[in-house]
């Protein structure tokens, strides 16, 4: 049994995997770390391995305690992944990415895909049927939209997340929600518009914290899946422990 802890930007999730079946998710924030870390263990005593993938600041120092009583790995650049990477910056790619990208590249074989991540950041990864990363896009997530237009302006109250009742926002709240939402929406399905144009097929994969709110508004297919993280996280870890 493994416990795998995807360090986001703003949250905290982790899963107990027994090989390919999910037994529980759980969500929290970096200051609870330690503590929920250690409920989890006592709760599911037959973990043997804790697996981190970690784009924010919490140091590696939070994990080393447990090495006492699990094998503690950190996914990192060094590690096998199922991929060629083309990125011409790979020390620099988000170890997130690189994980959504093995997880694809894992789970739907022999063909393009595209992950969509809609977290504190939205980024694209595109890996073609060859299993060649590409690399993809990043862009302020839709919480992140709502924060810059108030922490960057006088005068726009800070919202949270509303479906806007049209396209043409008719006060500050509506106008505000048209551009943060409605735009979100639109430059996803333009992206994916621009990527059908090269890639006559790929499948999409949507993920993040954003994701149930944007997959019934999206024009276009996709698979929507909020722990596809968490998932390849874990087949990482099996892949490199097969390969190393
Ligand atoms: N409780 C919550 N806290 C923060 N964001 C939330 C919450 N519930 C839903 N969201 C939405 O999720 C988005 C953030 O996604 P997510 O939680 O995946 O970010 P994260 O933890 O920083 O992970 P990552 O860094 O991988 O993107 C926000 O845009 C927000 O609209
Ligand atoms: C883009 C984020 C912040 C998304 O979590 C993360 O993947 C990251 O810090 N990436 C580093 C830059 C890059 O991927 O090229
Ligand atoms: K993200």
């Amino acid at each position: 049994m493994i416990l795998v802890v995807d360090v986001g930007n703003t949250r905290i999730k982790a899963a107990v995997f027994e090989d390919a079946t999910l037994f529980e998710i759980f969500v929290f924030s970096k200051i609870e770390l330690r503590k929920n870390i250690e409920n989890i263990l006592e709760k599911f005593r037959n973990v043997t391995d804790l697996v981190i993938s970690s784009v924010g600041d919490v140091e590696k120092q939070s994990f080393l305690n447990f090495d006492k009583v699990l094998k503690v790995h950190f996914i990192s650049h060094e590690d096998s992944f199922p991929f060629r990477n083309w990125y011409a910056t790979p020390k620099t790619l988000g170890i997130d990415r690189m994980v959504l990208a093995a997880g694809a590249t894992l789970q739907f074989p022999n063909q393009n895909r595209l992950v969509i991540d809609a977290g504190t950041c939205i980024t694209y990864d595109f890996i073609d049927e060859n299993d060649n990363y590409l690399g993809g896009a990043i862009a302020p997530g839709l919480r992140l939209r709502y924060e810059a237009l108030h922490n960057y302006t006088a005068k726009l109250p800070l919202l949270s997340l509303q479906t806007p009742q049209d396209l043409i926002g008719n006060s500050t709240s509506e106008s505000i929600h048209s551009g943060v939402v409605n735009g979100f929406v639109y430059e996803i399905d333009g992206f994916i518009d621009e990527y059908k144009a090269r890639y006559p097929n790929f499948i999409i994969i949507l993920t993040g914290g954003d994701t149930d709110f944007l997959a019934k508004r999206l024009k276009n297919t996709i698979f929507a899946n909020s722990n596809f993280l968490l998932e390849s996280l874990s087949q990482t870890f099996q892949y490199k422990i097969k390969n190393d």
